[in-house]
């Protein structure tokens, strides 16, 4: 994909400012900055109808947003690929078929068919009809479709619902293959532990806001979650240590993320301490997290203390959320 990496890695290859998405009276996007960078895997995240659709089917122009900006890095026309949440082609054609009729389409030479029924391991299949075809199966025909023409980005809209544990391996060790080649994945899923593993940075959304976005590393310092420590024997090795007792809860040394290297540090140097565990927060406590905040200050921001209220995030989502006790599932 030597077209992709022509453009810089470090530079975003399609973003969006300020985007608003109308339909009607109902704002489904409201306000977005949103950046896809080559070389990298972005999860999109939200609960249901946060906007994670509507965000994908603008960036394939299939709707236009009612104020704000796209823009594209090269700008010219960018070569897409996009795998929709349900993906459903003709039933009577056979796998090959299907791929032959997307490769003519999108002009791409006929011999990246055998190639892909290939990688994607359908050979034993490609000339039976989809009818036949398994869920994965289908799953794995439809991301082939999505790269036939090598796009530059890759947009993949719940790829794993319903696979098993390796047909969902497979799709992410190609999804991890096609980023080394200088791809831009947007990954949209509800599989948080999985997508952990692969990816770059993860966008978090709320009711058609943005609410957060970075890598797992700066997600969770935005969050001030905790690190968890954990040694055998910890009572007995931390004992006349006030520091280290103060910060003992349920058998671990609970640390801010930010503190965690300095008590690494401190357990090595000082106390000789180098068999320990470190836990921290995963995809999911800070995605549990971010929507927490959110419900909280809707439903309660009356009784918020006034300390929080300082935080870089709580000022970031006071600007959307504003108290409506009752509404939302944020819990
Ligand atoms: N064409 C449309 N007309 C009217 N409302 C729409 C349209 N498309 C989406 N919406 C609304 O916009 C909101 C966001 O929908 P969207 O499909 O983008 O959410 P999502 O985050 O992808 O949800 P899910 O996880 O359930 O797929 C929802 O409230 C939905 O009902």
């Amino acid at each position: 994909m030597s077209h992709s990496l022509a453009v810089c890695q470090s530079q975003p290859i399609v973003s969006l400012t300020d985007v608003c998405l109308q339909f009607g009276d109902f704002a489904a996007l409201t306000k977005v900055d949103f950046e896809i960078f080559p070389g990298q895997t972005l999860a999109l995240l939200g609960h249901n109808g946060a906007g994670k659709s509507s965000l994908i089917k603008l960036i394939l122009g299939l709707y236009q947003p009612t104020r704000g900006q796209i823009n594209i890095a090269d700008k010219k026309q960018l070569n897409l690929g996009y795998l929709p949440e349900d993906v459903s082609f003709y039933d009577k054609l056979t796998g090959k078929e299907v791929l032959s009729y997307f490769a003519a389409l999108k002009q791409v030479n006929p011999s990246k068919v055998n190639q892909l029924i290939e990688e994607f391991e359908l050979g034993y299949a490609q000339h039976r009809p989809l009818k036949t075809y398994s869920k994965g199966m289908k799953q794995r025909l439809g991301v082939a479709q999505a790269i036939l023409s090598e796009p530059q980005v890759l947009l993949l809209d719940e790829p794993t619902v319903g696979l098993d544990p390796q047909a969902s391996q497979f799709l992410y060790k190609k999804i991890d293959q096609l980023k080394h080649q200088g791809c831009a994945v947007v990954v949209c899923t509800h599989e948080l532990a999985m997508i952990e593993q692969h990816l770059d940075r993860a966008f978090l959304m709320a009711k058609g806001h943005k609410l957060a976005s970075g890598t797992l590393s700066e997600l969770r310092k935005l969050s001030g979650l905790n690190t968890h420590i954990t040694m055998t024997a910890i009572e007995q090795r931390i004992k006349g240590d006030r520091y280290l007792q103060s910060l003992c809860r349920d058998n671990a040394l609970e640390v801010g993320t930010n503190q965690r290297d300095e008590m690494i540090k401190y357990l090595v140097a000082t106390k000789n301490i180098t068999d320990f565990n470190v836990l921290e927060p995963s995809l999911m406590d800070v995605y549990r997290y971010f929507m927490r905040q959110v419900f909280e200050l809707e439903t309660s921001a009356a009784t918020v203390q006034p300390s929080r209220t300082d935080t870089p995030l709580f000022q970031q989502l006071l600007r959307y959320f504003k108290p409506q006790v009752g509404k939302g599932h944020y819990e």
